[in-house]
């Protein structure tokens, strides 16, 4: 006789089916089965326990945790940064030499999109009518492509040895499975050598094949300065200006051979995260000095998002930061994706998250500079934010519209009433940043010891 399997109800769960005693359990394995369960009880329970007072301990003893949150390029990193140059200024100082091949990457990618879109050039690229704002034309005589002139063709030729410069830079900073650089260097012994630094090295060949201003630099200021180029990358409405770690006008100091990076160059250079980072420091000056921080540093990009979760169980506060220059661009993990949205939609998963109820908030609606920056080149915010009307196209009015719209999501999604601060930001602005950061430090410090108080 055939006899066709039935398949288990849907309701029996199979893990308490394996979990449950014998049916012909005698008495004597009972006893020992009821033993062994309450002795594991007994274990578990003691962990819970020394996990709850690790935890008071961590607060009585001003361990401060801070996680920052945000999506991908949203200015975390340079956040943490900010914090590690005002409060462990001299760990800040010696590390700045580690970003020079960063920073160098980050100068030939400039350059490598400069090239891209001249040796592309089209006529349409060329015509005066061209403006910022206006859209390639599309027929197929402004589509064609024309000559470069000599003088460009030759710049263009010098250059060309950037693409093994870069292929360089990628083999050292960049993983196989990234397009950008996510640490600051290999080195021959281990972390901690200076890039670039260390003659003898790929580092070395890069220094003199580049950060020489003879002849190269001169070249890649050639370009940069070229009238032609700059009407190019502004009808293909390329904004190098407010690209992440843009250097472009600080060529002839950061070509130089023995260039170290200043606190701004640091602040500006781009370094993606991937994985979490937890920095601890003391305060090395302020009035908390002593008391023990711990900053966490996420990846912001999608990928990234599900590692955040974990770290929502035991933090003091959450900065989470909203570029709101963002309006008009899309995120680099997907084209699809408006990033003013993106961060809308997280914004109110943070807030609405049941796990950070009682964790203070403090919103930095960041990248200010590049709102105003591209408000007063005429792009209109009215054009992408529909809601925005028929308001003055400035950055005062639209900061003060979006803090507006975040402060409503923070109040209409928060599970219990809670503490919040917003901030319009800029965060590598070393002269602003720098209070705010205080402003934020004397407020986390204060409801930590409030809490504390609590326990
Ligand atoms: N002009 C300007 N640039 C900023 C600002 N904030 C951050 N940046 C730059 O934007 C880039 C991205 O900043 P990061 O701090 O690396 O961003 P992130 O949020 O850590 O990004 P992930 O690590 O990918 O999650 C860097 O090159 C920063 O220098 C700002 O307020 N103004
Ligand atoms: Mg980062």
């Amino acid at each position: 006789m055939l006899v066709i399997p039935t398949r288990d109800p849907p309701d029996r769960d199979p893990l308490s089916a394996a979990l449950r005693p014998p049916i012909d359990e005698t008495e004597e394995e009972k006893a020992s089965r009821v033993a062994e369960e309450d002795e594991a009880k007994r274990v578990s329970q003691a962990i819970d326990e020394s996990i709850r007072m690790e935890k008071q301990q961590r607060k009585k003893q001003k361990v401060v945790r801070l996680l920052l949150l945000g999506q991908s390029e949203s200015g975390k990193s340079t956040t943490l940064r900010q914090f590690q140059r005002l409060y462990t200024p001299s760990a800040f100082r010696e590390e700045r030499v580690l970003w020079r091949a960063v920073i160098q990457l980050n100068i030939v990618r400039s350059i490598r999109t400069m090239l891209d879109a001249v040796t592309d050039v089209r006529r349409g690229d060329l015509l005066p009518s061209a403006s910022y704002t206006s859209d390639p034309d599309s027929d197929s005589e402004t589509e064609s492509h024309i000559s470069l002139p000599p003088r460009l063709e030759h710049l263009c030729a010098r250059l060309r040895p950037l693409r093994h410069i870069e292929a360089m830079l990628i083999a050292k900073l960049v993983p196989p499975n990234e397009h950008e650089a996510t640490h600051l260097g290999m080195t021959v012994n281990g972390y901690g050598t200076p890039n670039g630094l260390v003659y003898g090295n790929a580092s070395a060949a890069f220094l003199t094949d580049v950060t020489v201003p003879q002849p190269r630099g001169v070249y890649l200021i050639a370009l940069w300065r070229d009238p032609m180029v700059k009407q190019i990358l502004r009808r293909r409405k390329i904004r190098l200006e407010e690209s992440p770690g843009f250097y472009l006008n600080d060529l002839e100091r950061v070509t130089a051979l023995y260039f170290l990076p200043s606190d701004d160059d640091v602040l500006k250079a781009r370094l993606k995260t991937v994985g979490v980072s937890e920095y601890r420091f003391e305060m090395e000056a302020g009035s908390e000095s002593g008391a023990e921080w711990r900053i966490i540093d996420v990846g912001g990009s999608r990928s990234q998002r599900p590692m955040w979760v974990p770290f929502f169980d035991d933090v003091d506060a959450i900065i989470f930061l909203a570029p709101i220059s963002g309006f008009d661009q899309t995120l680099v993990e997907d084209r699809s994706v408006n990033r003013l949205e993106d961060s809308v939609v997280l914004w109110k998963a943070v807030c609405s998250n049941k796990l950070l109820a009682k964790v203070d908030l403090v919103l930095f609606l960041n990248k200010c500079d590049i709102l105003s920056a591209k408000l007063s080149s005429g792009v209109r915010l009215a054009k992408y934010v529909r809601s925005f009307g028929e308001r003055p196209n400035d950055a005062e009015t639209a900061q003060k519209y979006f803090r507006s719209k975040f402060n409503a999501i923070h109040r209409e999604y928060s599970p219990l009433p809670r503490k919040f601060y917003g901030f319009c930001t800029s965060v590598t602005d070393t002269t602003t940043t720098g209070g705010i950061l205080a402003s934020v430090r004397d407020m986390v410090i204060r409801e930590h010891l409030r809490a504390s108080k609590l326990l």
